[in-house]
C-alpha cells in the first residue's frame, strides 16, 4: 500500500477546516499507487483527495503541477480538479510534507484493460495533448534521459542481480536511445505515466487523467510510447496484445493524429519508455523493505518489452502506414 506518510485524524480536520468542505468524517489511506501518500477525505461536503508528494516529486516543482491541473481543467479535460483554500492557497503542508486537495473523480483506476478502455484512453491522450499545445510553462523530465544514465550509471552491476545480463542489455539500449532519440519531434507538456492504473473509469467510459507527478515537457510521442508499453503487453511483459495497441493508437489518432516521423519513432520511444521503468523500478526493488507496506513492482516486466521494442519496426506495434 503507498501510505508512506501517516496523517493524524485531527491533522486532516485542521486542512479540511480551511476549506469550504464542511467538516471530516473520515480519513482513508488509499493502498494503490507506490509514489505518493495518499488519501479519501470524506467530508460534509463529499469526498475529495488528499495527496502527500513524497520522494520522486521536487517541491519547487509543484506550483507547476498545480498550474497544469488548472490549465487542463479549465479546458474541459477530466483532471481532479486542484481545490483551493479559504485564503485561495493550492498547496499546504501537512505531517511535515508539501500536500494538495483535489477534487474526487467518480469510478475505478483501470486494472485489466478492456479494448474499449485502450481506445478511450487513446483519445483521452490525444485530447489532453491537444488542450496541452497552449500550456507555455515547460517543467523538465525528471525521469529523462539524464535520470536514466545517472540510475544505470549508480545501480550497474547490481542489475544481474535482478537477470543475469540486464546491464550490459541497458547499456547497450542506452547507447541507442542517445545514438538515435528523434530530439527534431514535435515538443509538448506530457504525462509521461499514464499507465491504466492512472486512468479513472466508469465500465468503458474513461472519467478522468490523475497523477500527473511526472508531466514535464518532452518528446510528445513519448507520451504515446509510455502509454502503448503500459497498456498493451500482456501480464509478465513478453507479448504485444495486438488488438490493445490498435484501439490505443486508433484512439490517439482520432482525437489528435500522428506524423509520419512520429509513427517511425515509436519502437525507439517504446524503449526509451521501457527502459525508464525498468531503472526506476529497479532502484524501488532495491531500495524495498517489507515494513514499509508498499507493493514492489517488477523491473523485468519493462525488460522483455525493451527486448520486444528493440526488435519492432512501427508497422508491428501499428499495422502499416497510413497513404
Ligand atoms: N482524484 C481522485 N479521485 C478518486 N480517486 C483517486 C483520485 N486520485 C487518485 N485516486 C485513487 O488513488 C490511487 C493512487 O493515486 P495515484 O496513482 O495518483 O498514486 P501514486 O502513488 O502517485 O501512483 P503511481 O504509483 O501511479 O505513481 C488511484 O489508483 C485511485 O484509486
Ligand atoms: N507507473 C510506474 C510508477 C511511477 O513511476 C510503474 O508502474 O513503474
Amino acid at each position: 500500500m503507498a501510505v508512506h506518510t501517516k496523517v493524524a485524524f485531527a491533522d486532516a480536520a485542521t486542512l479540511v477546516a480551511g476549506y469550504r468542505l464542511g467538516t471530516l468524517n473520515v480519513l482513508t489511506g488509499i493502498d494503490q499507487g507506490i509514489e505518493n501518500t495518499n488519501y479519501r477525505l470524506d467530508t460534509s461536503g463529499g469526498p475529495v483527495l488528499l495527496t502527500l508528494f513524497e520522494r520522486r516529486t521536487n517541491g519547487d516543482d509543484l506550483p507547476w503541477l498545480i498550474a497544469l491541473h488548472d490549465h487542463l481543467a479549465s479546458r474541459g479535460i477530466a483532471v481532479p480538479p486542484v481545490l483551493r483554500a479559504d485564503d485561495g492557497a493550492a498547496l499546504s503542508t501537512i505531517a511535515g510534507k508539501p500536500a494538495a486537495l483535489f477534487g474526487w473523480l467518480e469510478g475505478a483506476a483501470i486494472d485489466d484493460p478492456t479494448l474499449g478502455q485502450c481506445a478511450g484512453a487513446g483519445e483521452a491522450l490525444g485530447r489532453m495533448h491537444r488542450a496541452l499545445a497552449a500550456f507555455a510553462l515547460a517543467r523538465r523530465n525528471p525521469q529523462g534521459r539524464d535520470a536514466w544514465h545517472d540510475l544505470a550509471g549508480r545501480y550497474g552491476e547490481r542489475l544481474d542481480e535482478l537477470q543475469p545480463g540486464l546491464k550490459a542489455i541497458v547499456d547497450t539500449a542506452l547507447a541507442r536511445i542517445e545514438a538515435e532519440w528523434p530530439a527534431e519531434l514535435p515538443h509538448a507538456t506530457i504525462h509521461a505515466d499514464l499507465f491504466p492504473d492512472n486512468v479513472m473509469a466508469v465500465g468503458d467510459s474513461i472519467t478522468g487523467l490523475i497523477d500527473f507527478a511526472f508531466a514535464c515537457h518532452e518528446v510528445r510521442a513519448y507520451d504515446l510510447a509510455v502509454t502503448h508499453a503500459a497498456w498493451c503487453f500482456d501480464a509478465d511483459g513478453t507479448c504485444l496484445l495486438a488488438d490493445r495497441s490498435a484501439a490505443l493508437v486508433d484512439g490517439y489518432e482520432r482525437a489528435h493524429g500522428l506524423l509520419p516521423e512520429e509513427r517511425a519513432a515509436l519502437p525507439l520511444l517504446g524503449m526509451a519508455a521501457s527502459l525508464r521503468f525498468l531503472l526506476t523500478r529497479a532502484e524501488d526493488w532495491f531500495a524495498w523493505r517489507d515494513d514499509i507496506g508498499v507493493t514492489r513492482k517488477d523491473p523485468l516486466a519493462f525488460a522483455r518489452r525493451l527486448r520486444f521494442y528493440a526488435a519492432a519496426s512501427s508497422e508491428d506495434l501499428m499495422g502499416p502506414t497510413p497513404q
